[in-house]
């Protein structure tokens, strides 16, 4: 999306020792820049390409539906649900198990010890006073019991992390072994070491395999690196795919009809018989008018609505406009998204402006940027459409976001109806706040009705 004469701001030392910086502005994909974040992203992103672990997805899906279900009486009563805590404990699992093979247990007690830990040290990386003041934290935390204590459950998430890094490794090179005696070879490769055998493994599993193949240790992770990337697949992942979610759940709720014809592709490609049944990875891509959906939800109302700041390495101009080295610049992806030069009636949710003739390869599975091709009687620049990014620094969580949204999509269709209450105050329009930098929709009430 920037070009070289742009480099992204390296985060760092500013926020050392404060739980901002021990949590999320660490060693990781986000944060680093250069060789080392060149070094990451080849080791992650085969991690990221395999495919998606949809039945671990939808049996999750299928264990949320048991929740809401049973706070109903019956399929013709109807049970208000605020949406955006509910899709928060279905993604928190999904990408827990997904990354290394954690359970939070979310989607059964939204209370327990873990999600309780995770959300407390979440809400702590925002608290304004240090913030401001960051080496209050660093030099005078015992002024600060309650800093302390988040401090403590920080450091209790890391060493979880650590020992399920420890417990890994074991297993991987107990198997390695293994399968050297088996074979009988000097070199055998891990168990896993082709993409299309990556579906059942989690992100972690597959970073530590890049490891223990590596010889260079120039090219490998660090075990700080990978607790650090393991963090912000949760800060970057968790909260976007959330509100995407939601968003996606408000809009076909204030237009039943793009609803119902999102429900009829589901039926169509899933059948319609009354019970859950899990997309396949080619069902999910013959999904195409719900894609649409996903697609022009991401585009109204994208959970990331800029970019973190880049630093003019020269002086340079753009769009006319002179911009001295050094200068910090950033790309506002709300107003991509909705400048009336490139989007007719911006503010209008319309899946259709998404349609286009080779729509059926268009299932957000490929690793290019801009996949999503746009309607050219509708927007007059297919780079125009870019909520994860696009370039070298595209999310390299956009697959997987794409899968876990073009599964959960379906089977909710397929179980339930849902519409906004007479008295929501998101009649109007949706009504947001942003934390840690992503946008979602606040006190979404929506009300669910069982088909079966
Ligand atoms: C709807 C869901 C998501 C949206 C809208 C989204 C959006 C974005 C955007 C706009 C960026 C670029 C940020 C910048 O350069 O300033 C980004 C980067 C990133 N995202 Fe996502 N993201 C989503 C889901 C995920 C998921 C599921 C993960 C991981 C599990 C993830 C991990 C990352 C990481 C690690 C980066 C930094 C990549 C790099 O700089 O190489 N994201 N995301």
């Amino acid at each position: 999306m920037f070009g070289s004469e742009f480099t992204k701001t390296a985060l760092g030392e500013f926020w050392t020792g404060t739980i901002l910086g021990r949590f999320i502005i660490g060693p990781n994909l986000f944060c680093v820049v250069d060789r080392q974040w060149k070094k990451q992203r080849k080791i992650a992103n085969p991690a990221f390409r395999r495919s998606m672990p949809l039945p671990l997805f939808g049996r999750l899906t299928q264990k949320l539906f048991k929740v809401i279900d049973s706070s109903t009486t019956g399929e013709d009563t109807p049970i208000t649900i605020n949406v955006h805590p509910l899709m928060k404990r279905w993604t928190l699992d999904t990408l827990g198990n997904a990354s290394f093979e954690f359970d939070f247990g979310a989607i059964d007690d939204s209370n327990n010890e873990w999600v309780l830990r995770y959300e407390t040290i979440l809400h702590a990386c925002e608290a304004p006073l240090f913030a401001l003041f960051p080496f209050l934290e660093r030099r005078f935390l015992n002024w600060f019991p309650e800093r302390k204590r988040i401090h403590d459950e920080l450091t209790l998430f890391l060493d979880k992390m650590q020992e399920i890094i420890d417990k890994k490794r074991n297993k991987l090179l107990e198997q390695q072994k293994q399968q050297q005696d088996e074979l009988g070879q000097k070199k055998a490769s891990p168990s896993s070491s082709d993409d299309s055998d990556y579906s059942n493994e989690d992100l972690l599993s597959l970073m530590i395999q890049n490891q223990l193949q590596e010889t260079d240790v120039n090219n490998t992770l660090t075990d700080e690196e990978l607790k650090s990337n393991l963090c912000v697949f949760f800060m970057a992942g968790n909260d976007t795919t959330t509100a995407a979610l939601s968003f996606m759940i408000y809009h076909l709720a204030k237009h039943p009809e793009i609803q119902e014809r999102a429900r009829q592709e589901a039926f169509r490609v899933l059948g319609n018989e009354p019970t859950d049944i899990i997309p396949t990875i080619q069902q999910s891509q013959e999904l195409v008018y719900i894609t649409m959906v996903i697609n022009e939800t991401l585009r109204i109302t994208g959970p990331a609505d800029s970019l973190t700041p880049r630093t003019a390495t020269k002086d340079t101009e753009l769009g006319g406009v002179f911009i001295p080295k050094g200068t910090n610049v950033t790309v506002s992806l709300y107003e991509l998204h909705h400048n009336p030069r490139f989007w007719d009636q911006p503010d209008v949710f319309d899946p259709e402006r998404f349609a286009s003739s080779d729509s059926q390869q268009n299932n957000g599975d490929d690793d290019d940027a801009n996949n999503n091709s746009i309607n050219a009687t509708h927007c007059s620049n297919k780079e125009m459409f870019a909520p994860f990014s696009s370039g070298s620094r595209v999310c390299i969580g956009k697959n997987l976001s794409m899968a876990q949204q073009k599964l959960f999509l379906p089977m909710l269709l397929r179980k339930y109806r849902w519409d906004l209450p007479e008295d929501s105050i998101h009649r109007e329009k949706v009504i947001t706040e942003t934390t840690m930098d992503v946008v979602h929709p606040v006190n979404l009430n929506i009300n669910f009705k069982r088909i079966y």
